[in-house]
This record gives C-alpha cells, structure tokens and sequence, in this order.
C-alpha cells in the first residue's frame, strides 16, 4: 500500500496563501457583546500545523500611519520588521476572510504569527502552537500593546520580553508552487 505523504505546515501554509482562501475547518461565531466575533476549530489541529492566514493589504507603516482609522479599525493592523522596515497588513476591510477574525489570548495563546514568503512578499499566517481540539476558539498573542480589554484583567502581569521571535518560511523562488525552505530566523514582532 502507497504511504500518503505527510503535508508540512509551511507547505500548507503557502498552498493556502496562494489559493486566497481559508481552510475549510473552522467557523466563524459571534461570542459576546466584549470581544464580539471569534474563530473556531471545528475538528482538531495537530500542534505545528498551519491554520489560517491574517490576510490583508500589505502596507509600508508610513502609507499605513498616513491613513485614518478608526479606534476599532485600528485593532485590524499588524505591524512587522522585515528586511529591517517596518510593514503592516492592514485587515481592517471586512473580507469575509476568518484570520482577521481571530482574538487576543496573551496568557495562553494556541496559535504563534510566522511570517511566510511567498513570491517575495511576507505574508503573516497563524499556525498551532499545540492540539486544538474540535471546538475550541483559535487565539493568538497580539503582542505587548496596551490592548484596552487586557486592562480589564488584574491578576497578572505581562511577560517581561520585550521582543518576540517570529520564524521565515521563504517560498523557494526556483520552483512554482509550494516549495520552501525554513529558517529559523530570529525577527523583531512588533504591533
Ligand atoms: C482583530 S479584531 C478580532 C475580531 C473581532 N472580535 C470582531 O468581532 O471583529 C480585534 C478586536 O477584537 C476584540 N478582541 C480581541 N481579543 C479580545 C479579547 N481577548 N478580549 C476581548 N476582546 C477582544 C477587540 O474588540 C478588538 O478590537
């Protein structure tokens, strides 16, 4: 019998990219007055897979910071180094797309932000950072900002890390499709 090949996250990831669609396994759900929409898993996600990307406009932060947003449209913008410049993916369009969707969780997160390059560009994409059983609402760490619904939780302090590292993934420019390579490469994440 013919083993089936096991996709990796990162090819996963820039198959998705490229498609311009979200996975089929999760959902969208109103959860509450305060946090408003989240996204849901609904079957489980191994630890390291890919899950959805933040799609958006890819923006240098100063055409970015040139723009008017509003206080909640400003909660859709995702600040980043790369090649040593500041950009930001800017989802603050209501496409319908899901990873604009998902919340903050800076305790406990169960996705990690990794930028992936594909054809050149950095594409910010949301992979498990451990199994995510079949309902459970997807969340990732939103970086150290002073989000105004974090003020409401007095309990805890924020990590004492200033900088975060976020990983590579470089579409591999020689081949079409979804090959790549993976460095560990050691970035700023700012937001
Ligand atoms: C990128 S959007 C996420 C999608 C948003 N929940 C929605 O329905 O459009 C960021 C907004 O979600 C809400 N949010 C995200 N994480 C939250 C959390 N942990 N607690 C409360 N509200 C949260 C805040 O209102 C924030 O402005």
């Amino acid at each position: 019998m013919l083993k089936r090949k096991r996709i990796q996250p990162a090819e996963d990831a820039i198959s998705w990219v490229l498609s311009s669609r979200d996975k089929p396994c999760f959902i969208e759900k109103y959860i509450d007055s305060n946090k408003g929409r989240g996204v849901f898993a609904t079957q489980p996600i191994e630890p390291g897979a890919f899950v959805l990307e933040y799609r958006g406009e890819l923006l240098s932060v100063e055409d970015c910071r040139s723009r008017h947003y509003s206080e909640k449209q400003s909660t859709f913008l995702f600040e980043f180094l790369w090649q040593n410049r500041l950009w930001c993916i800017d989802a603050s369009k209501e496409d319908g797309s899901l990873g604009r969707l998902v919340n903050d969780n800076q305790k406990s997160p169960n996705c990690t932000i990794k930028k992936v390059i594909v054809h050149d560009k950095p594409r910010l994409c949301l992979f498990a950072v451990k199994l995510i059983e079949a309902g459970t609402e997807i969340n990732y760490n939103y970086g150290n900002s002073k989000w105004p619904w974090r003020e409401k939780m007095t309990n805890w302090q924020p990590p004492a890390v200033a900088v975060e590292e976020t990983q590579i993934i470089q579409a591999d420019p020689s081949s079409p499709g979804v090959s790549y390579t993976d460095s560990a490469n050691s970035q700023v994440k700012e937001l």
